[in-house]
């Protein structure tokens, strides 16, 4: 398992000044790698090589004391290895693409930390993300993981047609984007989504592809056909998106009149919807208007709960930041198409506001995008790239997002690997300044509500105080996890639910630790010691070790049935 040295992947790189060589640092790496699980696939991980049977997580009467003997698997694993104050409370999301998809890596993802898979609908048909799920499924129920998953909309997105293979594109080697079919036209030629593409350019235009990986300008049209010659070269890639831009006092997408659910996505809803996936991440979101457009539509037809997060990645999502925060379910900070749309100098300060006020609102956060983006072709990060991360970490985001890294990558392992080492030792630096705190706005509108949300403050603020192992907290649709979570304390926090489901939503949330349990026939000790029991098995806990207890039971009280709420200082038994 990861040290908590130097951002997780290299032992050997804490001990190397700045001026150390990209050499020497790959060499720890390469040492590194061939004793870590997960890490490019070079050791089996533990899980892989337990027999099936020894791998179910859940307390649940089908698999009572059998579960209780098992080992800890992925975060549960991570805590149980580090010890509570080295480990990850950051969550990690890996998009799934060709590099990562099989039934092996999807698994040893999961060893390496992935908390949710990202599907991105742009990319791949129905039966391919079908696919995904059906071994995501099998691979929870299997091995007792509880990887939650995230279908992406493609969005209003102006992208140009599959390409054989990618294109070289030369400074000053002039290209046609059109609109006809573009067989019929000549070399150099792309067909591009969007039907209005021609009228919508002018020359002198920039046409940023794939987030800046190429610009072109555009100097000239002819009909449906608009030419345009490369300022800064690059590959351009099959699919590849494409942003037009108009220099002036600010820089506008000039798409900005496609709807934001398209027909397709509609019908990628639809299938997201009959595949019970756990989040649906709207992308180009404009307004609060598409998210509750899209969150009734959801709840008419979905036989369970799924989340809706918006994707902040457009210009026009930006002045409308605090009403769709207000109606999202969690918010995602999408910079890849974000930094293509507004000047990318102003990505920084967009992240920092959207993070402040999600978390201030009790929202799940999450950062998309660049991360790790050397390591699609390299194996080790940059130092930039490990900056930012920190960054981000010290904002204190629920979850990052690793993009082409995982999705189609050289290095999907490693790259997570390395997000996850960097996260973990960074939040031990985060703990030990106290960086990060807020003062935190009552959000529940409802006197329960208030009234948990309190608790749970005054649960994390014990916790702090007392340096407790940990808090417990017994929720069934997980909103005593959230208001914990919300107010990010020390100490992981332990959710113990009774629906799988739950269980994979809480995988998003900063800190949060979800253990399925049966809650039926249990009263509220019995519920407590059944988790200790279940701590103890996976190594989290040990007996005489301090613990803060959130719970909240129905229960008889002279005869009438009250809620009982309680916030318990307790030793494990
Ligand atoms: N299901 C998939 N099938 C094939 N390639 C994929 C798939 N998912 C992702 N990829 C590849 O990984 C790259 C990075 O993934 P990512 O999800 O960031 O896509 P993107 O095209 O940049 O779109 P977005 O703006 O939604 O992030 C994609 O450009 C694509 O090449
Ligand atoms: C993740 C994503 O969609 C973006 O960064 O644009």
């Amino acid at each position: 398992m990861l040290s908590a040295q130097f951002a997780g992947a290299a032992p050997g790189a804490a001990q190397c000044s700045g001026r150390a060589s990209r050499a020497v640092v790959r060499a720890a790496r390469a040492r590194k790698a061939v004793k870590a699980p997960g890490s490019g696939g070079r050791a089996p991980p533990p899980s892989l090589a337990a027999p099936p049977s020894a791998t179910a997580l859940e307390l649940a009467p089908s698999a009572p004391a059998k579960a209780e003997e098992q080992a800890p698997l992925g975060l549960e694993r991570e805590l149980a290895d580090n010890g509570f104050r080295s480990t990850r409370r950051t969550k990690l999301v890996a998009t799934i693409g060709p590099a990562c998809d099989s039934a092996e890596m999807l698994e040893q993802l999961a060893v390496g930390g992935m908390n949710v898979a990202r599907l991105n609908l742009a990319h791949g048909g129905h039966d391919y993300h079908r696919g995904v799920v059906e071994r995501i499924r099998k691979l929870n129920k299997d091995k007792g993981f509880a990887v939650a998953i995230m279908m992406d909309t493609e969005g209003s997105e102006v992208h140009i047609m599959d390409l054989p293979s990618p294109i070289k594109a030369e400074k000053g080697a002039e290209f046609t984007f059109t609109v006809r079919d573009a067989a019929t036209c000549a070399a150099n030629c792309f067909a591009v989504s969007y039907d209005a593409f021609a009228e919508d350019t002018q020359p002198g235009d920039m046409l940023i592809v794939d987030g800046g990986m190429v610009s072109l300008e555009v100097v000239g049209k002819a009909g449906p056909d608009v030419i345009a010659r490369v300022v800064d070269p690059g590959l351009i890639l099959s699919r590849a998106n494409l942003v037009f831009r108009r220099m002036g006092k600010t820089v506008r997408a000039r798409n900005a009149h496609l709807p934001v659910i398209s027909a397709k996505d509609w019908r990628d809803i639809d299938m997201a919807i009959e595949q019970g996936v756990d989040f649906i991440a709207l992308s180009f979101v404009k307004s609060a208007d598409s998210i509750r457009n899209l969150k009734s539509y959801v709840e008419s037809r979905a036989s369970r709960q799924i989340s809706v997060v918006a994707k902040i990645e457009s210009c026009d999502a930006v002045p409308n930041i605090a009403e769709i925060i207000e109606v999202a379910d969690g918010v995602m900070v999408a910079r890849g198409d974000l930094g293509a749309q507004v000047p990318f100098e102003q990505v920084p300060s967009i992240q920092k506001e959207i993070v402040m006020r999600c978390r201030q609102q009790g929202k799940p956060v999450i950062v998309a995008s660049h991360l790790l983006e050397s390591m699609h072709t390299v194996p080790t990060p940059t130092r930039a790239e490990v900056s930012d991360v920190a960054d981000c970490v010290r904002q204190r985001v629920d979850a990052l997002v690793l993009c082409g890294e995982t999705a189609a990558g050289a290095y999907p392992l490693k790259s997570l690997e390395v997000l996850r080492g960097v996260a973990t030792r960074i939040e031990e630096w985060v703990r030990e300044e106290r960086h990060g705190r807020l003062t935190l706005p009552q959000i529940s509108t409802t006197a329960d509500g208030l009234v948990s949300e309190e608790l749970c403050a005054a649960a994390a603020m014990t916790a702090d105080a007392l340096q407790a192992r940990a808090v417990l907290c017994f929720t069934r649709r997980g909103y005593m996890a959230g208001f914990l979570s919300r107010c990010r304390p020390d100490a992981p926090i332990f959710a113990f639910t009774d629906k799988q489901e739950t269980r994979q939503m809480l995988n998003l949330l900063w800190g949060v630790s979800p253990f399925r349990m049966e809650f039926d026939g249990a009263d509220g000790e019995q519920r407590i010691h059944r988790a200790f029991k279940l701590l103890k098995t996976r190594g989290l806990a040990s007996p005489g070790e301090l613990v803060v207890v959130v719970s909240d039971v129905r229960q008889d009280v002279g005869g009438v049935e009250d809620t009982i709420r309680s916030v318990q200082v307790r030793r494990v038994l």
